[in-house]
């Protein structure tokens, strides 16, 4: 039975549904990176929202992990790199607490808007100082929105429907999908120069980091006042005291700092500060739709193989999991074999699937290939790594679907070009299930590959198979199965041999040998 720990504080659905769909669950909290590396061997998954770091370190330490789930949207405490090296799926939940973050927002704008939080303060303290307080109205007023994706776009909503202006930055935003919106897309300089509040709502990368550096909050409207809800990094933050301290810009609220968690900042007491402590999904409604998107996702994986929101792998439903199954065997097991008989450079693989694997989710199979092929090569392939991998080594990936079918109803072919040209191994499903191999660099041969094998090429000629069981006979060598194909009678003939011990390069060296014989090769499965 697969076993997940729950590392952060989740809403109890996430750990019920876990038992539900039979995956043993721990919950520990609050455990520090050197206590998780010691525990962390046992899982087969993690399920995590934005405390626990997965480090390198981590993750070396995770021999059975199989899944990283994250119960929300930002991923930046997970090393995705190393997750995928290690072939770890790394998954998200893309929008259970979009709306809530958006809200977060839209309730620290108000709350900058109306100095909420010293005005309840000081009520409290029974000051009632009706005349200390002034705010702004944010009808009329315009909105800066940096990032409009998800969030962005709901808070651009919210805003409208506050009677705002919007503007929007965001280089991948379209005119069209602006127009639909309701934003008018702009620059960045123009966005500065024009919102009376900003707010940020990207994910922190190398093009984002510090955004709203000193420089360009320097172009900001004076009286700015500024929210961020979505990465701590976004902002310099002693540029934003700086201003602050002028007077410059008129507030700031930050739910997200650059250290987690912010116990201290030179900004905590500024006049016209406010923070939050990473509230920004924490809602019951949130919760409860990213524990239970997390849990079920993580379960279909587990369980069945389905593959949803992953980051660095394609996606597969659990429905299509066990029907792709022995085709990503087949896939595996044709990548492998080109992999031991292709000699040269490669920069070319092309995946054909013909007949009903035409009608199969391409990407998975492409990486099946793609991982058997390169483990003739590395260790450190596996299927989420393994397009990465192809693309590092400079190689050009095809996949091409014929619906028609050939000879079988269903067939793979994978071919690689290399500097000799063009070579090709084809593959169908036996029941729809065996791997059956039908055709190796244009001779037809009908086999199974599985575990050690032996592979010959040699001239057809009477007394040949027979003098090769005699060879191996005396080395102690027993035949599983025999597969033979040839182009032509008297031409070219390809053996393949199941062997039930290992192809030692002493036995290759006595059936090269053996008059006839063009190539011999030890192939394993
Ligand atoms: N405070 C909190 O508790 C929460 C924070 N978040 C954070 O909110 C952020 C946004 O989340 P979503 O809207 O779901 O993400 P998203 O991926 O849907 O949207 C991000 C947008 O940023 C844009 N973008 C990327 N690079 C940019 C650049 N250089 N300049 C301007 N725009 C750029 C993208 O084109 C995209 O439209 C993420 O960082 C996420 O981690 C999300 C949920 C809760
Ligand atoms: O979903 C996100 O990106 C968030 O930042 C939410 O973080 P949390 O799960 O509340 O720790």
């Amino acid at each position: 039975m697969p076993k997940v720990l729950i590392s952060d504080k989740m809403d109890p659905k996430a750990a019920q549904i876990f038992r539900e769909r039979g995956v043993e669950v721990d919950e520990i909290t609050g455990k520090t990176p050197d206590e998780l590396k010691a525990m962390i061997g046992q899982y087969d998954g993690l399920a995590i929202r934005s405390s626990t770091k997965v480090t390198k370190d981590i993750l070396e330490a995770a021999t059975n992990l199989k899944v990283v789930g994250r119960a929300g949207i930002g991923v930046d405490n997970v090393d995705i790199p190393a997750a995928s090296a290690k072939g770890v799926v790394v998954m998200n939940t893309p929008f259970g607490n979009s709306i809530t973050t958006a809200e977060h927002a839209i309730a620290l704008m108000f709350a900058l808007a109306r100095d909420l939080p010293e005005a309840d303060k000081s009520t409290q303290a029974g000051k009632w100082e009706k005349n200390r307080f002034m705010g702004v109205e944010v009808t009329g007023k315009t909105l800066g929105l940096i990032g409009a994706g998800n969030i962005g776009s709901i808070v651009a909503d919210r805003a409208l429907g506050l009677k705002m202006k919007v503007v929007a930055y965001d280089p991948f935003l379209t005119e069209e999908r602006a127009i639909e919106l309701g934003v008018q897309k702009v620059t960045l300089d123009e966005l500065l120069a024009r919102a009376d509040f900003i707010t940020l709502h990207t994910p922190l990368t190398d093009q984002t980091r510090n955004i709203l550096s000193a420089e360009n909050l320097a172009k900001t409207k004076k009286g700015v006042r500024i929210i961020n809800c979505a990465r701590g990094g976004l902002i310099d933050e002693a540029a934003l005291k700086q201003g602050l301290d002028s007077g410059h810009i008129g507030g700031a609220a930050l739910d997200v700092f650059v250290t987690e968690p912010a116990k201290e900042s030179p900004l905590f007491g500024t006049p016209n500060f406010i923070s939050t402590p990473h509230l920004g999904a924490s809602t019951t409604e949130a919760q409860v739709n990213v524990a239970i998107q997390v849990a079920e996702q993580m379960a279909d994986y587990l369980v069945s193989g389905g593959v949803t929101n992953a980051l660095n792998m394609p996606s597969l439903t659990a429905e299509e999991a066990p029907k792709l199954k022995p085709y990503m065997s087949l896939a595996e097991k044709l990548g492998s074999l080109v992999g031991q008989l292709a000699h040269g450079a490669i920069d070319r693989i092309s995946i054909h699937m013909e007949g009903a694997a035409a009608e199969l989710n391409p990407k998975p199979l492409t990486s099946a290939v793609l991982k058997g092929f390169l483990g003739t090569q590395t260790d450190t392939v596996n299927m989420v790594n393994a397009p990465l991998l192809a693309r590092e080594r400079g190689m050009e990936v095809r996949e091409i679907r014929t619906e028609r079918e050939g000879d079988y109803h269903t067939l793979l072919r994978v071919s690689v070009r290399t500097a000799d040209g063009e070579r090709s191994v084809a593959g169908t499903l036996f029941g729809d299930q065996a791997a059956r191999l039908v055709e190796l660099f244009g001779i037809k041969v009908e086999a199974d590959l599985t575990g050690a094998m032996l592979y010959v090429v040699n001239e057809d000629a009477p007394g040949f198979i027979g003098r090769l069981g005699t060879t191996l006979g005396e080395a102690g060598v027993n035949i599983g199965t025999f597969h033979l194909g040839r182009r032509q009678a008297g031409g070219e003939a390809v053996l393949l041999l199941s062997v039930d011990q290992p192809v030692t390069a002493e036995l290759l060296a006595t059936v090269k040998a053996l008059p006839g014989v063009k190539t011999a090769m030890g192939l394993r499965f």
